[in-house]
């Protein structure tokens, strides 16, 4: 049956949890009482749905209802997870808290969005809450700290939507992530508050250096590497001693004043004003997307949790042929004629050999054992326009598998069934140790083999053999 959550909140947190639940098959219900709450909310949810989808390689499930409530006990009815999202006060979180705990069935996890409360703090009034603090924006970045009871098995359901779970082992003010941001946060207003750097100056620093080190590799890791042969000891004892130096202002912060705010405020506005707040969330996102989907060629950080999902996620069905691609065409594809780059289309079908490959059985335990195929020439026909957001399907025909040779061709449609581009490839089966053609192992030849049986009879596609500057 499809699992509800219960989202208590609907901003910038509540409707974030909102996407990241609904693309993942879950039906959902808010509450909220802005009464620009839902606009806001679809607006966010559009945003997941042209970023989330174009991580994966798979289609996510299909998406679950989303429903708008006036009150807080009808939303709550029969969620197995409640998000309590509300503005970060202590005594509105108890108040909201206590209507979940009253309305909410048993079973529901409740979680806390608090960036900064602790559990003994939430429950300090009977809530059985615990704190699930994730990141902006909720439906791309995968982290979500978990402090208090029942976290182990609320860490299993928010994996099965993607996220990484990190158990917070003992609770503290402001649980792990957000002690780091705010130390980066304090230094930052000092040096704008005492004119050492502008708002603008301050993201170059970070953007043009370490913020790039720190989706892959964390600030440890990171460390080591910069301690040289020697390793994290060597750059311990390099830079130990600087603690005591006055590089930082650590615990002081400036004093907190209108003038601060408007000093911050003007130098974002003259930074970044020329966009909406909507369209900063766009770049945001499709930079975001391009980062992971880089970092799950090597499984790091953040590209390795999609990985792990992806792989957890049904492949798709076959209908008569072999489907072997069906994902999302990313931002990052369109190019300056508004369109899937031709580029691209040769990428597609390149996945959906990998993907023919491992059907086969020629897939990661094959190569590593020394064989596998090597493209020997592929022809591509660019038939209509896909663009950023279709839905892109392949379909494959095995032309000819015999001997060393496998003759493909991927007809790539978009989502409505209209074909945009043909890619007919020929591999010739290799042994990767003398990089050599050789026959492939009979567990591949006789797959290869059933292959063919089940298509014998189909007619030729339409387009097989063409050649460029073909007379018609
Ligand atoms: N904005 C951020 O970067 C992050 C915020 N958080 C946490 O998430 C929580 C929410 O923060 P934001 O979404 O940023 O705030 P927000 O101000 O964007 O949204 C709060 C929402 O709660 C609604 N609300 C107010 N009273 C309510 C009530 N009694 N019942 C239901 N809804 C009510 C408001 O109408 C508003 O839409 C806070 O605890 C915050 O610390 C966590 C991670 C990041
Ligand atoms: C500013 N903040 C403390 C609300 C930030 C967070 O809690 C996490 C985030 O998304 O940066």
């Amino acid at each position: 049956m499809t699992k509800k959550a219960a989202i208590i909140g609907g901003g910038v947190i509540g409707g974030g949890w909102a996407a990241r639940f609904l693309l993942n098959g879950w039906n959902v219900a808010i509450f909220d009482p802005d009464p620009e709450a839902e606009r806001k909310i679809n607006e966010v949810i559009s945003n997941a749905r042209r970023s989330l989808p174009s991580l994966y390689d798979r289609p996510l499930p299909a998406e679950g209802t989303l429903s708008f409530h006036r009150d807080l006990a009808e939303t709550v009815a029969d969620a197995d997870w409640v998000q309590e999202s509300v503005p970060e006060r202590l005594d509105l979180k108890h108040r909201v808290l206590a209507a979940i705990d009253a309305a909410a069935p048993a079973h529901a996890v409740i979680g806390s969005s608090t960036s900064g409360f602790k559990p003994s703090e939430l429950t300090a009034e009977g809530s059985r809450a615990l704190v699930a603090h994730p990141f902006n924006p909720v439906y791309l970045l995968p982290l979500v700290e978990l402090v208090g009871e029942g976290a182990d098995a609320a860490a299993e359901t928010l994996r099965g939507i993607g996220m990484y779970p990190l158990i917070v082992r003992k609770e503290i003010d402001a649980h792990i992530a957000d002690r780091l941001l705010e130390a980066v946060w304090r230094e930052s207003l000092w040096l704008v508050s005492d004119g050492i750097a502008t708002t603008e100056e301050i993201d170059q620093a970070i953007r043009m250096g370490f913020g790039l080190r720190w989706a892959q590799m964390g600030l440890f890791e990171t460390y080591r590497i910069a301690g040289g042969e020697a390793g994290m000891r060597h750059f311990m004892q390099q830079f130990g001693p600087a603690l005591a130096w006055p590089w930082t202002k650590l615990m002081d912060v400036p004093e907190f004043n209108e003038a601060l705010v408007d000093q911050i405020a003007g130098q974002s506005d003259a930074q970044s004003g020329h966009r909406t707040i909507r369209e900063l969330e766009r770049l945001r996102d499709d930079n975001l997307v391009g980062i992971i989907r880089a970092l799950k060629h090597s499984g790091s950080g953040a590209g390795g949790v999609v990985q792990a999902h992806e792989t957890a996620l049904p492949l798709p069905e076959t209908d008569g042929l072999p489907i072997t691609l069906d994902r999302q065409v990313p931002q990052g594809w369109a190019d300056y004629n508004g369109h899937m780059n031709e580029a691209r289309y040769l990428e597609a079908g390149a996945e959906a050999t990998d993907q023919f490959m491992r059907m086969i059985g020629a897939d990661a335990d094959y190569i590593a054992s020394g064989k596998s195929y090597f493209t020997a020439e592929s022809h591509v026909r660019y038939l209509a326009e896909a663009h950023a957001g279709d839905r892109l399907i392949c379909r494959t025909r095995l032309l000819d598998g015999a001997g060393k040779r496998m003759h493909l061709f991927h007809s790539l449609t978009t989502g409505d069934g209209t074909e945009v581009a043909t890619v007919e490839t020929i591999l010739l089966h290799v042994d990767l140790g003398t990089r050599k053609t050789c026959l492939a192992e009979p567990a591949v030849a006789e797959a290869l083999a059933r292959h063919a049986t089940a298509q014998a009879g189909l007619p030729q596609p339409e387009g097989v053999g063409r050649f460029v500057g073909q007379v018609r």
